[in-house]
């Protein structure tokens, strides 16, 4: 039997980077998703662990008896997970040498290390295959390591038994856990997004886990009831970055400045609260559409600005913000910066003159735009 879980990626409207130092943020799911597909070979000595990275064409297979000898004897546990450790890193740096992985896309060894630890943690040394597709754009922003793990650990968890839908559906049909299975996958993949991000605040792997709109703060998930739909645009810079390397940027600009990086901390916290309370706000007439608007607007400004005194600015995130600027639109950066992806706010009135407009132009510099749904479900599977 073949299990298939897919989660989607997330935009982040206020405080990244500052939620990983204790500040709140506000996030939502977006419908572009990853999907994880997982058929489990005959349990025994023999058969392999493959992965088959659909979008880039890779596959990978780790002999049974190769993974046996680098990680000794592993059971499988399917109950709260434990951390990955230290050597366990070192044993699953060693599988990949084997591997032939391009230089060009040398950036996946974490994204491999990440399935190499879900997958012998969850379901031992058994053979099987997993194969993944995404619509997400990779190391952009929009939360495609955390829709990696939390889509390969609602697989894995499943096929282990250790989370299930009540079923009925047809096969083809996409379903959604209860509360407590969501619940662990959400654990697991935690520690998936740990090995890929270093230090993650887990704000990413709980909107890709349960969806919706989220006011996330230490560990803490709040659901945000947004009445009124926000219209989003997001723009690939296409410009490449990581965002371990982006993290541990600011956390060094934090020791170096304690005091003013914990200021700018605060504030973006400010902008966080105020944010998620105006993403409630119900406004039935133009006028108050208009207002709420506004403020969500000047909100992602001011959060632009401190992202600025973060040092996670680039100047093809500035060539959004200029351009988007023409059409009296407002932006910020979305995910870690130092590239990847901008959002633009489009407000209600303006959606059917600007959208299209804006866009065109933001394309002409090469950047590609995505137009997205905001706010809508978060791990499903289906069985086949
Ligand atoms: N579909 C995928 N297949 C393999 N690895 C993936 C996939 N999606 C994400 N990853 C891993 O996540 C990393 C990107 O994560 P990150 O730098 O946090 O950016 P973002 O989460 O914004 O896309 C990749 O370098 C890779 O290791
Ligand atoms: C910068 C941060 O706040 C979000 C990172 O998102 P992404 O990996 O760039 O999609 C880090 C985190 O919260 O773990
Ligand atoms: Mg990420």
């Amino acid at each position: 039997m073949e299990v298939r879980a897919r989660a989607p990626g997330k935009i982040i409207l206020a405080g990244e980077h500052a939620v990983v130092h204790g500040s709140a943020a506000v996030a939502a799911a977006i419908d572009l998703y990853t999907t994880s597909s997982l058929r489990l070979g005959e349990d025994g000595g023999a058969g392999a662990v493959e992965l088959d990275l659909r979008d880039s064409g890779l596959t990978f297979s780790w002999p049974c008896s190769r993974v046996r000898a680098a990680l000794g004897e592993v059971a499988g546990k399917a109950g709260a997970p434990t951390p990955c450790s230290p050597d366990e890193l070192a044993a699953f740096a060693k599988l990949l040498e084997g591997q032939e992985i391009p230089e060009a896309k040398i950036w996946l060894s974490a994204g491999l290390s990440a399935f190499l630890f879900l997958y012998t943690a969850i379901l031992g040394c058994r053979p099987g295959k997993a194969v993944v597709t995404s619509d997400l754009p990779i190391g952009a922003g929009l939360g495609s390591s955390a829709a990696f793990c939390v889509s390969m650990s609602g697989a894995l968890l499943t096929a282990a038994g250790a989370v299930g839908v009540a079923g009925g559906s047809s096969a083809e049909e996409w379903e959604s856990f209860g509360k407590d299975d969501l619940e662990l996958v959400n654990q697991w993949a935690f520690q998936g997004e740990k090995i890929i991000h270093g230090k993650p605040s887990g704000i990413d792997n709980s909107v890709s886990t349960f969806g919706s709109m989220i006011k996330f703060k230490k560990g803490e998930l709040t659901n945000l009831k947004s009445r009124n739909p926000v219209k989003m645009l997001i723009t690939d810079t296409r410009v490449g970055r990581n965002t371990k390397a982006l993290l541990a940027g600011v956390s060094e600009r934090a020791s170096r400045h304690p005091d003013a990086m914990a200021s700018v901390f605060n504030a973006v916290n400010s902008v966080s609260e105020e944010l998620s309370s105006v993403i409630e706000l119900a406004a039935e007439d133009e006028i108050a559409i208009t207002s709420r608007e506004d403020k969500l607007a000047e909100l992602m400004e001011m959060n632009q600005g401190l992202l600025q005194c973060m040092g996670v600015r680039h100047s093809s995130i500035e060539t959004v913000l200029r351009t988007t600027l023409k059409y009296s639109l407002v932006s910020k950066l979305t995910g870690a910066g130092g590239g990847g992806c901008v959002l633009t706010l489009i407000p209600t009135l303006l959606a059917n003159t600007v959208l299209e407009k804006v866009a065109t132009e933001l394309e002409s510099h090469g950047f590609r735009c995505f137009k997205v749904e905001v706010g809508g479900r978060g791990l499903q599977v289906s069985r086949a």
